[in-house]
């Protein structure tokens, strides 16, 4: 039997620094391990980080086509302290502090695990780098756990209530919830339904674009385009999805934004970063489409992903609407990337 509740005090655990077991594997997060933690945990030994840092560390000649989320072990060493391990994890320190050295990847003895230890970073939103081998674990999980408690959960409408907005003043906010995250996904729906397939539009969280009018992505104007776009449609919907930073949290995704002020684009920070380009799952905009008893929608994208990832959850997209908006000088980078590298169809 797995359990979500053993993975949910492993998230937790990592977060605050302690350490954790994922079935025989114990581990401590680099990035909040402290001195103390460290000695309690046994020392630094085995340091896990991902393919996609392991490559861009030239720690592994053997990766080429490894998949960026891939586990990749590299041995311990004397030199292997906790502050070369920060190193190791976190590529904002690649230009300012020469890695120690040398390094060496060595296989896995424990290959699941170590895929879901990366995970469960991921999920916890820190960056993807464990000490491993040492003991004391606050909670201990299987593999599975962790499966079982990124499954979709019984998603429910939790409320919902008139919400007047510029550009759609009859509006509804719906807000959905499920028991294993914090993250409250919301519908915003917009005019009367009149009997047509709604136009929908899925709004990833940035708050950086959504809030504070950043200008290094098109999200802020995407969103009010949605809301104007589906007021003048007749009827649509506005799913705003908690998925900050293409599902990386919006720490990473800052750290990604360090990244591009050194010059990588979009992809290549995140694989600098040890993640995937996107780590998101709209199945749960599916689900939510659902519950609001809608299965056909004409789509407001540009990213044939939402288009298969809705299609693959059984919503059916009878058209996908084109939504780009003019570029400024400070993302025309940024969407040329998303055209040229992740199959945009601008
Ligand atoms: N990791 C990372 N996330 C980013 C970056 N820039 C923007 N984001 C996030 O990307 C998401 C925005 O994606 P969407 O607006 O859904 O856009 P899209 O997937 O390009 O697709 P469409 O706009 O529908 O064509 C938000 O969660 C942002 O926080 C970046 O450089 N790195
Ligand atoms: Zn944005």
């Amino acid at each position: 039997m797995s359990d979500p509740r053993a993975a949910a005090r492993a998230i937790d655990a990592i977060r605050r620094g302690w350490p954790v077991a994922v079935g025989p594997l114990g581990l401590l997060a680099v990035e909040t391990a402290d001195a103390a933690a460290l000695a309690a945990f046994g020392g630094t030994g085995d340091v896990l980080i991902s393919a996609g840092r392991a490559a861009t560390l030239k720690l592994a000649n053997q990766l080429e086509a490894a998949d960026p989320d891939a586990p990749v072990l590299v041995e311990r060493a004397p030199w292997l302290d906790g502050d070369a391990a920060r190193a190791l994890a976190d590529p904002a320190l690649d230009l300012a502090t020469p890695l120690k050295g040398p390094f060496r990847a060595i296989p896995l003895a424990h290959p699941e695990e170590a895929g879901a230890a990366l995970r469960l970073a991921r999920v916890a939103g820190l960056l993807p780098a464990f000490f491993t081998g040492g003991g004391g674990a606050e909670a201990t999980i299987a593999a599975a756990d962790l499966d079982a408690h990124q499954a979709p959960a019984p998603l429910r409408i939790a409320t919902r209530a008139r919400l007047p907005v510029a550009g759609a003043e009859d509006a509804e906010i719906v807000a959905f919830r499920a028991p294993d995250a914090g993250d409250e996904h919301v519908a915003l729906l917009i005019g009367q339904p009149d009997g047509a397939a709604p136009l929908v539009r899925l709004h990833s969280e940035c708050l950086t674009g959504d809030v504070l009018g950043s200008l290094k992505c098109d999200c802020g104007p995407q969103l009010d385009a949605a809301i104007a776009a589906i007021r003048s449609s007749g009827w649509g919907i506005l799913l705003y999805l908690r998925q900050e930073g293409r599902g990386i949290g919006l720490v990473n995704k800052l750290r990604a934004y360090r990244l591009q002020d050194q010059g990588y684009d979009t992809v290549d920070a995140n694989t600098r970063l040890g993640f995937a380009v996107d780590a998101r799952d709209f199945g749960v905009a599916a689900r939510m489409l659902h519950l609001l008893g809608q299965h056909r929608v004409r789509l407001l994208t540009n990213n044939p992903a939402k288009v298969a990832g809705l299609a693959a959850a059984g919503i059916a997209v009878t058209e996908r609407v084109p939504h780009a908006l003019p570029a400024n000088p400070h993302n025309e980078r940024y969407l040329a990337t998303k055209r040229d590298r992740t199959g945009h169809q601008l």
